[in-house]
């Protein structure tokens, strides 16, 4: 291994420090921040985030509001479960655990949440804001996967400035969003957003100064197709039995030996998962001091 590595562990740490500090502030105050989630079914991956959001919580001082319903509810049930969240004032913020189940209108489910309570930032309205809004600060939530991976780079000490940052995979919660961040006049990189239509990824990715490999493919960014001293954060995450102890382990989309040539590469698991789960944590925080300095 010759890269650097972008320790996600340890920033997320940091900054759960940074949050437990303006939580207590606010509880001073009088405001108490609230985090809702909104599970469908029993998913065990997804059962599994919704449990580690709580905990982050309890660690930071906020409180958690845990909304569970069975993987048959119908499209009406989960609307009104979001119908309360939005009418819940001990709620300041909660999140729609996704994938909802087959069968479910994703997009109605989440075109309903209070744009003002939306911490993951994937509601249209706060996604619209990132287009409107290229050079003004943003006072709504930023999609929390994007806005780990830019902060976890920065925090580095690496600039994005001019540089070419190729992304794979055209997802909602990373792909997709990260351009509408990476091109905003603070970040000012140039991006490319690859997908399944994409013709000679290889010779793109070559081409690329930082690599954010979100495609949910096992290896589909190679060694081979790193330049030296690139960064490579990957987002990827697969489920895999390991051969040798019959464990499930968690796969990414950069094969291994990239980092023998990349410059720096987020670690996976390690890398941008504690970072989704701490910018989930500061969009709490950054909304309750908002409503805080609204109501003085
Ligand atoms: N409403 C949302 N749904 C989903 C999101 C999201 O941001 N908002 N992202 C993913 C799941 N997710 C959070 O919800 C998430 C995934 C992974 C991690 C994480 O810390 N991963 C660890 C490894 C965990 C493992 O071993 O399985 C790591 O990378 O170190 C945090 C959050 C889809 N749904």
């Amino acid at each position: 291994m010759t890269a650097q590595i972008l320790d996600g562990k340890a920033a997320a740490a940091q900054i759960k420090s940074e949050l437990t500090t303006r939580v207590a502030a606010l509880r001073e105050q009088g405001t108490v921040p609230g985090l809702g989630t909104l599970l469908v079914g029993s998913d065990p991956g997804s059962t599994w985030y919704v449990a580690g959001k709580h905990r982050d919580c309890a660690e930071v001082g906020i409180e958690s509001i845990r909304v569970d319903l069975p993987a048959e509810v119908t499209q009406e049930e989960i609307e009104a479960a979001v119908r309360r969240l939005n009418d819940d004032p001990t709620c300041t913020g909660y999140i729609v655990q996704l994938p909802l189940p087959a069968g479910i209108d994703t997009n109605r489910v989440l075109e309903l949440v209070d744009p003002e309570k939306d911490a993951d930032g994937l509601h249209p309205t706060n996604l619209g804001r990132l287009v409107l809004r290229t050079s003004e600060p943003i006072t709504s939530s930023l999609p929390c996967t994007p806005a780990g991976i830019i902060d976890l780079v920065e925090r580095n000490g690496i600039s994005l400035a001019g540089k070419h940052v190729v992304v794979v995979g055209r997802g909602t919660t990373v792909g997709r969003s990260i351009g509408l961040l990476l091109t905003r006049k603070a970040v000012n990189a140039t991006v490319t957003l690859t997908h399944t239509g994409t013709r000679d990824l290889p010779a793109l990715l070559r081409s690329a100064d930082v690599i954010v490999a979100a495609a949910g493919v096992p290896g589909i960014v190679r060694a081979q197709d790193v330049a030296p001293g690139a960064v490579v954060i990957d987002v990827g995450v697969s489920r895999t039995t390991d051969p040798e102890t019959g464990r499930s382990r968690v796969v990414g989309d950069v094969e291994p030996a990239a980092a023998e040539v990349a410059g720096w590469i987020s670690p996976n698991p390690g890398g941008v998962g504690p970072m989704t789960r701490a910018m989930l944590l500061a969009n709490v925080v950054d909304t309750a001091e908002r409503l805080a300095a609204a109501a003085r």
